[in-house]
């Protein structure tokens, strides 16, 4: 068909917002399909230095969209004067932040089905040399179904095709400055930020299993393990290791959180797998019983 505008679109509620975009549920007037379309302000994106993030954001979807599960597909963009669209897939159901937060933490089986299916599009998004930097509950979404998503590539690193491969972390050399500065001029959310990053301004593939841990933690405990009254506190507990597991919290995960939370990443559980799997995750007892080549066509526990 031809160019979509806005004008093929009729746009519903707001399902999303962030410093640099707003999200709509769309129905596209032609299909009826249902979409979230993600709208930028160009003017905003020019005068904060952000269309390189734009840009990375729409080649890690593109590299993406033909992987069949785990990730929200980006089916067209457009723009008008103004704006920027994204025409991205709808996730009925939602952010995996509003589950956590409804039903207090999730029970074991549930927790282990999602932290099962995170992994399994982590190691499709590394394989292709794409590292997400800003992994956290709010931008984990599920399916009319209930199979997990992850969304917002707005703060993606995309590693040279020859880095792909090496299990040690990339250089620290940055894609955010034009100069081959240490300066990392990107930081993900305070509390699921991984120290590499914080301190040498390494972003690697281990820091996304640093946020792994994090989301672990959280939908077993219903709280992210670092927090604090503002960044700069949570900041310092990240770098200090200040936290602890709620008197119940099941051994098995604590072990695993115990292995991603790791100060040095090229320590941290998975760090030296390199093939395309995180073999050495998947054979962690805590993930005992999953189904690793059928999950996507299961039926996921219910969350209550
Ligand atoms: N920054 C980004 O790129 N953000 C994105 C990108 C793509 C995208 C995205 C965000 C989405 C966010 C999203 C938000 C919602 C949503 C928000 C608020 C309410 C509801 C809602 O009521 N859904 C109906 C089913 N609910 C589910 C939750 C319990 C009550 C019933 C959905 C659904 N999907 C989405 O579906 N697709």
């Amino acid at each position: 068909h031809t160019k979509r505008t806005a004008k093929d679109y009729i746009f519903g509620k707001l399902i999303g917002d962030g410093c640099y975009s707003t999200v709509f549920l769309a129905k596209d007037i032609h299909t009826g399909k249902e979409y979230a379309i993600k709208v930028c302000e160009k003017s905003h994106i020019v005068r904060n230095q952000k269309v390189q993030y734009i840009k990375r954001e729409k080649d890690a979807l593109n590299m993406l969209f033909n992987v069949p599960h785990g990730f929200v597909k980006l089916y067209c963009t457009f723009q008008d004067e103004e704006r920027l669209y994204f025409v991205l897939s709808y996730a009925k159901n939602g952010e995996l932040l509003h589950y956590i937060n409804k039903v207090g933490s999730f029970e074991l089986n549930v927790a282990k089905f999602y932290v099962a299916e995170l992994l399994l599009a982590l190691e499709k998004m590394h394989a292709k040399g794409i590292i997400h930097r800003d992994l956290k509950p709010e931008n984990i979404l599920l399916d009319e179904n209930m199979h997990l998503q992850i969304a917002d590539f707005g703060t993606v690193k995309i590693l040279e095709p020859e880095k792909i491969k090496s299990p040690t972390p990339t250089v620290p050399e940055d894609q955010d400055s034009a100069v081959r500065s240490r300066k990392i001029s990107f930081v993900g959310t305070a509390q699921y930020v991984s120290p590499d990053l914080l301190q040498n301004r390494v972003d690697t593939r281990a820091s996304d299993l640093w946020a792994l841990g994090c989301i672990i933690y959280q939908m077993i405990s219903g709280l992210p393990p670092f927090r604090a009254s503002n960044d700069f506190l949570t900041f310092q507990k990240i770098q200090k290791m200040d936290y602890e597991f709620p008197e119940g919290f099941p051994a098995e995960a604590k072990d695993l959180v115990e292995k991603l939370l790791v100060l040095d990443h090229t320590k941290r559980l998975g760090s030296s797998d390199t093939g395309d799997t995180y073999e050495s995750i998947r054979r962690h007892p805590f993930f005992e019983g999953i189904d690793w080549e059928n999950i996507w066509e299961q039926t996921p526990p219910k969350i209550s």
